[in-house]
Parts: C-alpha cells; sequence; structure tokens
C-alpha cells in the first residue's frame, strides 16, 4: 500500500483549475510534501505528443477516446504509479473523469466503452483485487458554461475543445455532474463562481478536513 495522495482538478474549460492548482502545490511543499505537478492529457513527452493531436487534428470519438487513454496509460507508468509509490502528492489538472465528461456527456459516446478502457488502463500493477486507479480526491469547479466562456473570451485562441458551443459544455458539466453522484466520497464540489479567494478557501478546507493540510493557509498574493 502507498501513502502518496492523488488529487485531480475537473471542471469546464475556463472554470479556474490552472488559476489554483499551482498555489495548491506550493502550499503543500511549505508542510513538507513532495508534490508531482502534472496535467492530461499529457504530463509525459509522448503524451504530449497525444495531446497535441487530439486538441488540435480531426478526428472521429472513438480515435479521440483511444488516444486519451494511451496518453492516460502512458502517463500513468511513467508518472503518476512511481510519485505514488515514493509517497509524494500527485496534482492532476485532469484525469478520466474528464473522459466520461467530455467524450461521455459532450461527444455522447459510450460510456460502456469508456468504462472497460478505464479497467484496462487504469489497472494497478502488482496488486490482487482488481484494483482500478482513481484519484483520492477529485475538486469539481463548477461554473456555469456561460460565464466559463466569457472568462476565456479572447484569451487565447480557442483549441477543439474550447470552440465547441456552450451546450457542448452543459452536457460537459452533465458528465461531471453524474461522476460526482456515483462517487460522492471521491469529490469535492467547488462553487467556482465565488472569488478566486473563496475559491481558494474552499479547496484548503478541504484538504485540511481530510487532514493533508494541517493549518488554513493564508491566500496567496495572487488569489486575493
Ligand atoms: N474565481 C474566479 N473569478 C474570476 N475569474 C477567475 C476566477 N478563477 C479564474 N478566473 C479567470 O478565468 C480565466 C480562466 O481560468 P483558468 O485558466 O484557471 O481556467 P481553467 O479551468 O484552467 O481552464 P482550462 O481548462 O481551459 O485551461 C483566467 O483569466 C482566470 O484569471
Ligand atoms: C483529460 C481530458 C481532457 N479533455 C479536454 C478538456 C480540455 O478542453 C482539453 C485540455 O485542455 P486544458 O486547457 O489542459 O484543460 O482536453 C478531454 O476531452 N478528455 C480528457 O480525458
Amino acid at each position: 500500500m502507498t501513502n502518496g495522495i492523488f488529487i485531480s482538478f475537473e471542471g469546464i474549460d475556463g472554470a479556474g483549475k490552472s488559476t489554483h492548482i499551482e498555489s495548491l502545490a506550493t502550499a503543500l511543499r511549505a508542510q513538507g510534501r513532495t508534490v508531482t505537478l502534472t496535467r492530461e492529457p499529457g504530463g509525459t513527452p509522448l503524451a504530449e505528443k497525444l495531446r497535441a493531436l487530439v486538441l488540435n487534428d480531426a478526428m472521429d470519438a472513438l480515435t479521440e477516446a483511444l488516444l486519451i487513454f494511451a496518453a492516460r496509460r502512458d502517463h500513468l507508468q511513467q508518472v503518476i504509479e512511481p510519485a505514488l509509490a515514493r509517497g509524494e502528492v500527485v496534482i492532476s489538472d485532469r484525469f478520466t473523469d474528464a473522459t466520461f465528461a467530455y467524450q461521455g456527456g459532450g461527444r455522447g459516446f459510450d460510456l460502456r466503452v469508456l468504462s472497460t478502457l478505464e479497467q484496462w488502463v487504469q489497472a494497478v500493477p502488482a496488486r490482487e483485487g482488481d484494483l482500478v486507479r482513481q484519484p483520492d480526491l477529485t475538486l469539481l469547479f463548477e461554473l456555469a458554461p456561460e460565464l466559463a466562456a466569457e472568462r476565456l473570451a479572447g484569451a487565447r485562441v480557442p483549441d477543439r475543445f474550447e470552440s465547441q458551443p456552450v451546450e457542448f459544455f452543459r452536457q460537459v458539466a452533465q458528465g461531471y455532474a453524474d461522476r460526482a453522484s456515483a462517487s460522492p466520497g471521491r469529490f469535492a464540489r467547488i462553487d467556482a463562481a465565488a472569488s478566486k479567494h473563496a475559491v481558494w478557501q474552499q479547496i484548503t478546507n478541504t484538504l485540511v478536513r481530510r487532514g493533508w493540510l494541517s493549518i488554513m493557509v493564508p491566500t496567496p498574493e495572487g488569489l486575493r
């Protein structure tokens, strides 16, 4: 059994994940934890190449799902599992809930196929009992798609997902809500419409309650 901790950040594009993720890594490091900060799709040289394809090249829904799970397999084997085995905190900007939300909810791809791929790809090596790797905690940033689009407007050239209409993101949000309802103990639902300071407090309160941060952490300069 590893005593590493696996935390994922999830939510629709523009919900505020990247704004807070580095600060959480800094807060945990300040309390003596070694933190691996990573992202999906991506996190290894191979997976970053697959990310570029998935975000920019036209493809059908099955090809998209297979490339994302291929990237995840490499990421798990090269980065996530070794870091957890060393007892580190792994924080990933997205993981498999994003696949159920975007490919399942957004694209309407078959959830049973995604579940099968999830079982294969996330099987934990050298463990009896068919353990499937999942985050210990998933922080789900919940924000109305219209507001998320406003926050992103003009910020960067939109990729294949960011250029989707609001209705796509409504379905993605429903996909996330379904995953959260299925695993309520793993998910913490964050009101991402709140100020950056209030969002930060929701995040740190969640980790303090789990005993992973020992004291309340002051709000970092950039989030005040
Ligand atoms: N609580 C907040 N209130 C107002 N604006 C915010 C808040 N959180 C983030 N923002 C702003 O919204 C924009 C998008 O935030 P961010 O890049 O963190 O989103 P994201 O969830 O990481 O998006 P993506 O998944 O597309 O990378 C940024 O300009 C950021 O400063
Ligand atoms: C893991 C994962 C991601 N996506 C989508 C969601 C986002 O639009 C992009 C990643 O961009 P970000 O700025 O790093 O958030 O990829 C997906 O469709 N399926 C997935 O499993």
